[in-house]
């Protein structure tokens, strides 16, 4: 009856389920149900004249349906609960109302490209812009129009302060940030994060470790030998959060070893697991991934305390082990500090890894936006030496590229899920506590009530200066960063190090692709979006006056 095929490559961008407890099979059976196949993800089709094109936001409900995917069959009642008015049940007194796409069409949004359009029931055309999926025991909501978010976030913000963690993490990774619950410990996190490691100060501070291996990365790249994008991009994020966090970049050895904690965890969350849908089942863990997260954890123990003797903690540690030693009023202990620092390699690394990825591949599709950025970097840096970080505010039509790119690709589609920590009423409708909220923002980027052209990749939608495109999430427009008490604790880190790695690269080299690939743009999806097939291209040298292979 269930024929195996390469979907959950689609899916999930894994080859296979690697954790195979004794219902494996069953599990991917379930992933692979060939009369749910037209509703995943379809990856990115050509235009006529050959060129890739992007997703439209029709096909925003593939994501949310994408979700009705995971389950297995027997266990998904699957329904898209509608509102009355489409037919749905009405509500009664003291029961929770059922969701529904009409919620929000009294609602309306102005927008900032085009102030006389109004969005109502906008970004989910076929469900609209709240819909519920009960998944298992579980009661999933997707929120996919700006209305719906802000009044979310604005009136119910404490509600939706805590994140939903999932199964999987359950002993290994609750200590740090992304994952714990909003309260003291959290709060005590996120404030000596943001004030020792992520201040403009802080940052200002380990602005020689982004250059040095940002120039490593350059210098030791062949003109004419091609290069996988994701790697290189990798590696420097990688070593600029292992110095800033630790202050020493690790031996070979146990770099690689940590690399492989990091990609194997965040794929591991990727994963769909029967616990998170079955929380009663959960400690059955019949995939073994909570066993395989512990494994995980351990190995990192390992490291993080080889790091940390290697140096005796320098960096952010340094910082860390002090506020620990005099400042008993903060509520964290050293296991805090582990599952911080784990956290921010995972959050940091591949979110700035598919940042520049994207952004390298749509100026590869975009010649003439390439040809501008080009421009700008030679007129402002010039020919007879390497891009520095204080170049970058000199640098918006770059700055343009990074915005448009995390418009059209969102690393984090759907943020990381929130968890009401009591029931509250959205658009009359009821948001029970516990219920798993994601906030549909590719959908909302792809609105065309909302942007002008959405398919299109144009930079020039950001250059007028509109507040309505910062990266605060306040219009709930534009939210690559999320938005609330949960936004992402880095952004002015993150904006640092795509802009800076973009510039270098496309300052010292030009681009092509090797020959017989095709350029295409299609998405994986998981936790974080990804290009479904890795970029490579082949740098060739510019006519500048400067050896680059002698910088370092
Ligand atoms: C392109 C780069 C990045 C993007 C697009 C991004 C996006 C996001 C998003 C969407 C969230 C969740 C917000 C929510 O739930 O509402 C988040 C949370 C978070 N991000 Fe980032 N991020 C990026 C880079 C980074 C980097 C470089 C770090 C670390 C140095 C980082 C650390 C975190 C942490 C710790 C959280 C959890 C915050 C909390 O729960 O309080 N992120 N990020």
């Amino acid at each position: 009856m269930w024929e195996a095929r390469p979907c959950t490559q689609r899916l999930w961008g894994h080859k296979r389920l690697r954790y195979e407890p004794p219902f494996g099979n069953w599990i991917r059976a379930s992933l692979i149900d060939d009369d749910r196949k037209n509703l995943s993800f379809k990856g990115n089709r050509l235009n006529q004249n050959g060129s890739p094109k992007h997703q439209s936001q029709e096909d925003a409900t593939g994501i949310v349906e994408t979700l009705a995917l995971i389950l297995p069959p027997v266990a998904r009642t699957g329904e898209v609960t509608r509102s009355p008015s489409d037919g749905g049940a009405a509500a009664e007194d003291g029961r929770p109302y059922p969701l529904g796409p009409s919620a929000f069409h009294s609602l309306e949004v102005s927008s900032p490209s085009n102030p006389n359009c109004t969005s109502t029931s906008a970004a989910s055309p076929t469900h609209g812009p709240v819909l519920s999926l009960r998944l298992g025991s579980k009661l999933h909501v997707v929120l996919s129009s700006p209305a719906a978010v802000r009044e979310a976030f604005k009136d119910h913000d404490e509600a939706l302060a805590n994140h939903d963690p999932p199964a999987c993490s359950a002993d290994a990774l609750r200590h740090n940030m992304v994952w714990c619950p909003h309260g003291p410990l959290w709060r005590s996190l996120r404030k000596v994060t943001v004030r020792e490691l992520l201040s403009v100060s802080g940052i200002e501070a380990v602005s020689h470790l982004r250059c040095r291996e940002v120039q490593q990365t350059v210098s030791g790249l062949r003109a004419g030998e091609p290069v996988a994008v994701r790697d290189l991009v990798f590696t420097t994020v990688f070593h600029v959060m292992t110095g800033m966090l630790w202050g020493v970049t690790p031996s070979d050895d146990a770099a690689s070893q940590f690399r492989k904690v990091i990609q194997e965890s965040i794929w591991m969350l990727s994963v769909p697991n029967v616990s998170d849908f079955f929380p009663k089942i959960a400690a059955l863990d019949l995939q073994g991934l909570s066993r395989r997260m512990k494994e995980l954890y351990e190995r990192y123990t390992l490291l993080f305390a080889k790091f940390a003797e290697e140096k005796h903690g320098e960096g952010f540690l340094k910082v860390m082990m002090q506020v620990l030693e005099k400042d008993d009023k903060e509520s964290f202990t050293l296991d805090n500090d582990k599952g911080l620092f784990l956290d921010l390699v995972m959050a940091g690394t591949d979110t700035s890894t598919s940042a520049v990825e994207w952004a390298m591949s749509e100026l590869m599709c975009n010649p003439e936006a390439m040809k501008r950025v080009r421009n700008e970097l030679d007129a402002v840096v010039g020919k007879g030496r390497l891009v520095e970080e204080s170049d970058l505010p000199k640098l918006p039509y770059l700055c343009a590229v990074m915005k448009e790119t995390l418009r059209l690709h969102p690393v984090i589609p759907l943020l990381v899920p929130h968890s009401p920590s009591s029931t509250f009423v959205l658009g009359g409708y009821t948001i029970p506590k516990g219920s798993k909220v994601f906030i549909n923002v590719w959908a909302i980027h792809r609105d065309p009530a909302l942007w002008e052209d959405p398919l299109q990749f144009r930079p020039e939608r950001f250059l007028q200066g509109n507040q309505n495109y910062d990266f605060r999430g306040n219009t709930c427009i534009y939210l690559p960063f999320g938005l609330g008490r949960r936004i992402c604790v880095a952004i002015s880190l993150s904006q640092r190090m795509i802009m800076y790695m973009l510039a270098s690269f496309l300052h010292c080299f030009d681009w092509e692709l090797p020959e017989g690939h095709e350029l295409e743009l299609s998405e994986v999806f998981g936790i974080v979006l990804k290009k479904a097939r890795p970029l490579v291209l082949i740098p060739r040298a510019r006519n500048h006056q400067l050896d680059i292979r002698t910088l370092c």
